[in-house]
C-alpha cells in the first residue's frame, strides 16, 4: 500500500470514527439545563476538528502542503479548545468572554507561527515543538478547570481527566522520546499518530457519556427522593437511607434520635380555606423546620401533614430541646393569606434510638409519641426511650 492510500484508509476510518461518535453523543440523553446540553455540541465540534486536523494533512497529496500544515495546527489546537469548552459546559458553565477572545487570539498565533517555520524553511522539528505546546496549553486549562470546580467528583471527570493527562503525557514525554528514539519515516508517522486519535477519540466520547449518564442518575436519584411540594425529602428517602445512617450511628457508637411532626387540624385549614391554603401552610412548616436543621440532620415529608427529622449524634434531651425549639418556630409564625392571619402549631413525638433496636421500631415509637402528644391537647413535645 502506498503511502497516500494509506492516508486515504487513516482518513477515511477516522471520518467513520467521527460520524459513529457524532450520532452516538445524539443519541445520549441531554441534560435540561441549557449550558450543559450545549456540551453535546462542543463534544461533535470536537470529533471533526479532530477529524479534519489529521485529513488537512492529505492535501499535501494535492500539492497543497502549506494549506495542509496551517490547517493541520489550526484544526489540532482547536480541537483541544473545543474538548475545554465541552468540559467547562459539562460543569453547566458559560464561557467568559476573556476566554473566548483568548481561545482566538491563540489560534490566529499558531496559524501565523506555523506559515512561518514552513515559509521560511525553518526547523521542522521548531514547528512541531511549537504545534505541541500549542495543543498542550488547552489541555493544561481543561486540567485546572476540573480540579477548580472541586476536582474528580464522579467516573466520568475520571475519564475525562484521563484523557487530558493522557493527551498531555503523550504530548509532553512521549512525543519528544518519539522523535529522539525512531528516525521517523512517513508510515511509522502515520500510524502512530493513527492509534493516538483513534484512542483519544474512544477515550474522550467514553467520558462524555459517562459524565452525562451520571449526571443523569444523580438527578433521577434527587427526583426520586424528593417531595415536589415541600422541596423535603419524601418516604423513600427514610426507607433507603434511615437504615444507613442507623447503622453508621451503630458502628461509631453515637446516638440517632427521630422528631415527627405532625400538623394540629390541619383538615380544617383545607376545609375553611382550601387545598390551596393547606398547601401553603405546608410549604411554610417545612421552611420554618429546614432553618432550624444542622447539616447532619434530614427532614423528611412522610406523607400528609407528617414530618420527620432523622438527627444523627443527637441524644433524646437534645432532641427533645430541639423540638421545642421547632414547636415555637412554628407557633410563632401564623400563615398570612392576604391578610388572614391562621395560627399553625404542631405536635411533636420524639425518641432516641437504641444501639439493639431497628429503625422501625424508633418511628413506631415516635409516632405513638406524636399520638398521645395530640391527645394530650396538642401543640406540645412527648418524648419517649425506645
Ligand atoms: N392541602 C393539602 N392537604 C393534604 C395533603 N396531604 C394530605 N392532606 C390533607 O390533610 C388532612 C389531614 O387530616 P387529619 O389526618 O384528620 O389531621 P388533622 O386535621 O391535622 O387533625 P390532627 O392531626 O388530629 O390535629 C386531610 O384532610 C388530607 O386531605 C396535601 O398535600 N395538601
Amino acid at each position: 500500500m502506498s503511502s497516500f492510500q494509506l492516508h486515504i484508509f487513516q482518513i477515511s476510518l477516522l471520518g467513520l470514527m467521527t460520524l459513529v461518535g457524532m450520532l452516538f453523543t445524539f443519541m445520549l440523553p441531554m441534560p435540561s439545563q441549557k449550558h450543559k446540553a450545549r456540551s453535546a455540541y462542543y463534544a461533535r465540534l470536537f470529533l471533526i476538528t479532530m477529524w479534519a486536523g489529521q485529513a488537512s494533512l492529505s492535501l499535501h497529496y494535492l500539492q497543497l502542503p502549506l494549506v495542509g500544515i496551517v490547517g493541520h495546527a489550526f484544526f489540532i489546537t482547536l480541537s483541544a479548545y473545543l474538548l475545554f469548552i465541552t468540559v467547562v459546559k459539562r460543569y453547566g458553565h458559560a464561557l467568559r468572554i476573556q476566554m473566548l477572545s483568548g481561545i482566538v487570539a491563540h489560534l490566529l498565533a499558531i496559524v501565523i507561527l506555523s506559515l512561518t517555520t514552513h515559509l521560511f524553511k525553518l526547523n521542522s522539528m521548531l514547528g512541531d515543538a511549537i504545534l505541541l505546546a500549542s495543543v498542550a496549553t488547552p489541555l493544561v486549562f481543561t486540567f485546572r478547570y476540573i480540579q477548580l470546580q472541586g476536582g474528580v467528583k464522579n467516573p466520568g471527570d475520571r475519564v475525562l481527566i484521563a484523557v487530558v493527562l493522557s493527551a498531555l503525557s503523550a504530548i509532553l514525554v512521549g512525543a519528544p522520546l518519539y522523535w529522539m528514539w525512531f528516525t521517523p519515516n512517513e508510515l511509522q508517522q502515520t500510524l502512530v499518530s493513527f492509534s493516538l486519535y483513534i484512542v483519544m477519540m474512544l477515550t474522550f466520547m467514553l467520558g462524555f457519556a459517562v459524565s452525562i449518564m451520571h449526571s443523569l442518575v444523580s438527578r433521577l436519584k434527587y427526583k426520586i427522593y424528593q417531595d415536589p411540594l415541600t422541596n423535603c425529602k419524601n418516604r423513600h428517602f427514610f426507607y433507603e437511607m434511615a437504615p444507613k445512617l442507623l447503622a453508621h450511628a451503630k458502628r461509631n457508637n453515637e446516638q440517632m434520635s427521630v422528631v415527627i411532626c405532625d400538623i394540629d387540624h390541619f383538615k380544617s385549614i383545607n376545609d375553611k380555606f382550601g387545598h390551596m391554603a393547606g398547601d401553603r401552610a405546608l410549604q411554610q412548616i417545612a421552611k420554618t423546620l429546614s432553618t432550624e436543621l444542622r447539616d447532619e440532620d434530614s427532614l423528611i415529608r412522610m406523607g400528609g401533614e407528617e414530618f420527620l427529622i432523622l438527627s444523627p449524634k443527637c441524644d433524646l434531651d437534645q432532641a427533645e430541646a430541639f423540638a421545642e425549639r421547632l414547636r415555637h418556630s412554628i407557633e410563632a409564625q401564623p400563615l398570612d393569606l392576604s391578610g388572614a392571619n391562621i395560627s399553625l402549631t404542631a405536635s411533636f413525638g420524639v425518641v432516641e434510638i437504641h444501639s439493639d433496636k431497628d429503625i422501625y421500631h424508633g418511628l413506631k415509637a415516635a409516632d405513638s409519641a406524636m399520638y398521645k402528644a395530640k391527645s394530650a391537647g396538642r401543640n406540645q413535645v412527648i418524648t419517649v426511650n425506645a
